[in-house]
């Protein structure tokens, strides 16, 4: 009977929201619009896609350019996408052969952020403008690399609140870029669905610990600093890159057959906080600062040595730290029987060699966390500042 009570209200609710014309309001997430303009800030205005809340879901794709693409057909791509993300991330189709998977639909906080790869700039005889930021990334220990699924002369990121705005955005973007440009690989990602938790918390990742805690924060004196290229550019980076950020890839799989034999107490000690509330191991709630000094009541310390939190800190780093902005996956199972599942972990800094490198040097060798983990895939890109109105995406680049 309450089964039957229940269905009867919902059904009183639905319709009590749509108009005269059997038209329903979109919910506040289908009505989100993200500016692909993006927010000015101290050191410029970024892309969309970095500083805005993690969508629920996620496209990640690289592409490389086709063999005979120069400078000039690269800039054109650019302009096409530039002018389809326009649309899209308004919510209108990008264009006439939009095969309307988003049709119905609002915004749902779409964003596309575009960046380029260090193989990009020999390709277009842009040498000269090559960040020294663009390094490649060393090979670390624990590195299982698939080379097919790393690294491309551009890269797209792609996230909104409903799966089927996220599809299109994907497909409108594959399809325009036509013969320019030919897909290298792509990934898809998830994050927790806004609402489905009693209150707005932290979200957290597929070994199930609350992931993002301790990211920099917008706020913050040195956030700017960080995260993204000064006005003029610095000595790692070309004035074209003022007001943009390092995006480094991994595609991380869990060990997750193994990590799920671990009691709960051996889980909370890799990690260095709580998996309930994401609480430091040496006291307080989710948001108290980790003391990495405190001993417990028994005289140990509170915190490990090879727990993540305390390797990864910026206090463990020479104060380097980037921003993480990750999405779960999950394709399915292997044929030993595991989850195909894990982290497209995604961090934005002002210039990799501050920020994922170091830190990443220093997992490799002592973190707990790592007996979990594969790297599997591997990318940098350079992302440029926003477009300003009347341009496209990376326009002081190719046409500087
Ligand atoms: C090189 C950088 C990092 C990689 C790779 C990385 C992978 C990774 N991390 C988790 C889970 C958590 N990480 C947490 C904190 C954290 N991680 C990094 C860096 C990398 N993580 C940093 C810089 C920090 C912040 C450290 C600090 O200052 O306290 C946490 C704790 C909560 C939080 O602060 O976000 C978790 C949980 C996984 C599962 C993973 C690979 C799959
Ligand atoms: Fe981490």
């Amino acid at each position: 009977a309450g089964l039957v009570a229940g269905g009867a209200s919902a059904v009183a609710a639905d319709r009590a929201t749509r108009d005269d014309a059997g038209t329903t309001a979109l919910t506040s997430i289908g009505a989100s619009a993200v500016d692909f303009g993006g927010q000015a800030r101290a050191h410029g205005t970024p892309q969309a896609g970095i500083l805005d809340p993690h969508q629920v879901h996620g496209h990640l794709i690289a592409f490389d350019l086709a063999p005979r693409a120069d400078r000039k057909a690269a800039a054109a791509l650019l302009r096409r996408w530039t002018q389809a993300a326009r649309a899209l991330v308004e919510g209108r189709p990008a264009d006439r052969e939009d095969t309307g998977s988003a049709l119905d639909a609002g915004p749902a906080s779409l964003t596309v952020t575009m960046g380029f790869g260090r193989t990009f700039f020999g390709k277009v005889g842009l040498t000269k403008q090559l960040p020294q930021a663009l390094a490649p990334l060393p090979d670390f220990s624990s590195d299982v690399l698939d080379k097919a699924r790393s690294d491309g002369d551009l890269w797209l990121q792609i996230g909104a609140n409903d799966g089927l705005v996220a599809f299109n955005a994907l497909r409108v973007l594959q399809r325009v870029a036509g013969d320019t440009a030919r897909v290298r690989w792509q990934m898809t990602g998830f994050n927790r669905t806004p609402g489905a938790t009693g209150k707005p918390r932290t979200t957290r990742n597929l070994m199930g610990q609350i992931d993002g805690t301790n990211n920099p924060k917008p706020e913050e004196d040195d956030f700017d600093a960080r995260v993204f290229v000064p006005k003029g550019g610095d000595a790692s980076s070309p004035a074209w890159m003022a007001g943009g950020s390092y995006a480094v890839v991994r595609r991380i799989r869990m060990l997750l057959d193994t990590w799920d034999h671990l009691s709960l107490e051996q889980q909370e000690r890799v990690i260095g906080r709580r998996k309930s509330d994401g609480a430091p191991l040496s006291g307080g709630t989710e948001t108290t600062p980790v003391d990495l000094e405190k001993f417990t009541k028994d005289g140990s310390i509170a915190i490990r040595g090879d727990a993540h939190v305390r390797v990864a800190a910026p206090e463990s780093n020479q104060g380097a730290a980037m921003l993480r902005r990750p999405y779960s996956y999950h394709d399915g199972f292997r044929e030993d029987g595991q989850p195909d599942a894990g982290l497209l972990f995604i961090a934005w800094q002002a210039d990799p060699m501050r920020g994922f490198v170091p830190v990443q040097r220093k997992l490799d060798r002592g973190d707990g966390l790592s007996r979990f983990l594969r790297h599997e895939a591997s990318g940098l890109f350079a992302v440029p500042a926003a477009a300003k109105p009347d341009e496209y995406v990376g326009q002081p680049l190719l046409e500087g």
